[in-house]
Formats: structure tokens, C-alpha cells, sequence
């Protein structure tokens, strides 16, 4: 089947792209990794022993990355809507986490143990028209915080991928009610023509 010219473009800009190259190098399972260890680096929210969630986890770059970062004693609990290939260190759920049900699940796996992060990369599929795709991607974060929320112990640490646009400022606002410290960052794997940014919320206040 031909392929479209914004695929075509998309696949191009792909396989060009350094950070591609380098996690391929590297054993990454997505350039996305980059994205959590530039913010690692910077703010060190993973530290060994942690309990980790990671919602929209496949195909598990960031999973692999925390799970690194926990051990030896930590543990990442992930989920995504997609099948993902085991990693060590990582439970898995697969579901959609707009579904109660979902919800529940990630519940009992967390079994009452108090999180100490909560790392939300959740994306919906873009369909280029941003009055669907804003809203879509703001419900997803808006149910990363409410897990987030309900898991994190005090003193725990949010991380969330936000796109600017409709809802953006009132989210930032709804955070900055429940953490200590608020900002917003661009990392640099983070394609500048996208509208995506990252919300990291340090401190929770129970
Ligand atoms: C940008 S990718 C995550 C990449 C990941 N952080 C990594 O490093 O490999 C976004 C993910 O969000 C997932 N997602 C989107 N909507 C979801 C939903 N309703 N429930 C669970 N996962 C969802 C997608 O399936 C996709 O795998």
C-alpha cells in the first residue's frame, strides 16, 4: 500500500532523528527515554527502593529506564492500553485508563503500598484536529492526577506529559493546589513543533 507523504515524512524524520539512533544504540525501547532522564538528571524524583506507577507505558522506555533508577528493592507498575513486552523490574497491565475497570486493576496491584511517583507519558492517537485531540489528551491527564492523587504518599512526585492548549492553565492551576512545587519543562528529545510539555509536581500534600 503507498504510504501518505505525512507518513513518509514522519518515517523519515524517524530514522534521521539522533535520539532514535541513540536509544537503538543503546537498547532503549523508545526515544522517549530521554525525555524522563534529562528530567531525572535534573530533579532526581527516582531513587532506589521507589515505587513507581508508569501510565501509558508501551512500549516501555520510561518502564525501562525507572526500573533502573529503583533497583535494587524498587518497583514500576505499568499500564497502557497496548501489549508490551516483559521487562525486569516492571509489572504490566494492559487496559484502557479511561475505564473504571482499568482503574481497579491498578488498584489491587498497587495492593494499598504507598507510590512514590507517578509518571504519566499518556498520549491519545492525534487525529490533527485539536478541538478532538485537546480535549482527549487534557481527560488523560486529568486521570493521570486523579490517580496520582489517590496513590501518592506524602511528599510524592507527579510527572505528566501536557499538551498547551484549552485546559492547560486550569490543570497547572488544579496541580499547584495538591504539590509544593510546580514547572513545566521542554525536554530537549521533545520535538519542538510539538504543542507536548511536561508538568513535574514535586511535594504532594495528603
Ligand atoms: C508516547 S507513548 C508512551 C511512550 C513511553 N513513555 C515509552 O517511553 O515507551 C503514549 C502511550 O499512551 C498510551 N495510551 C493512550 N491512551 C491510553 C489510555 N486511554 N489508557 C492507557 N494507555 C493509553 C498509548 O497506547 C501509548 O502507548
Amino acid at each position: 500500500m503507498a504510504r501518505s507523504r505525512s507518513s513518509g515524512r514522519w518515517l523519515a524524520e524517524h530514522f534521521n532523528d539522533d535520539y532514535v539512533r541513540q536509544a537503538q544504540a543503546k537498547g532503549w525501547r523508545s526515544r522517549a527515554v530521554f525525555k524522563l532522564a534529562e528530567i531525572q538528571q535534573r530533579d532526581r524524583i527516582l531513587q532506589p527502593g521507589m515505587i513507581v506507577v508508569d501510565l501509558g507505558a508501551a512500549p516501555g522506555g520510561w518502564s525501562q529506564y525507572a526500573a533502573e533508577q529503583v533497583a535494587p528493592n524498587g518497583q514500576v507498575i505499568a499500564l497502557d492500553l497496548l501489549p508490551m513486552e516483559p521487562l525486569p523490574g516492571v509489572t504490566f497491565l494492559q487496559g484502557d485508563f479511561t475505564a473504571a475497570e482499568t482503574w481497579r486493576r491498578l488498584q489491587d496491584e498497587v495492593g494499598g503500598r504507598a507510590v512514590d511517583v507517578v509518571l504519566s507519558d499518556m498520549a491519545p492517537n492525534m487525529s490533527g484536529n485539536r478541538s478532538v485531540d485537546q480535549p482527549r489528551a487534557m481527560l488523560l491527564a486529568e486521570l493521570a492526577l486523579e490517580a496520582a492523587e489517590n496513590l501518592l504518599n506524602e511528599n510524592g512526585c507527579f510527572l505528566t506529559k501536557l499538551f498547551q492548549g484549552e485546559g492547560f492553565e486550569a490543570f497547572q492551576k488544579q496541580v499547584r493546589r495538591r504539590f509544593a512545587r510546580v514547572a513545566t519543562c521542554k525536554p530537549k528529545a521533545s520535538r519542538a513543533r510539538s504543542r507536548e510539555v511536561y508538568l513535574l509536581a514535586q511535594g504532594f500534600k495528603r
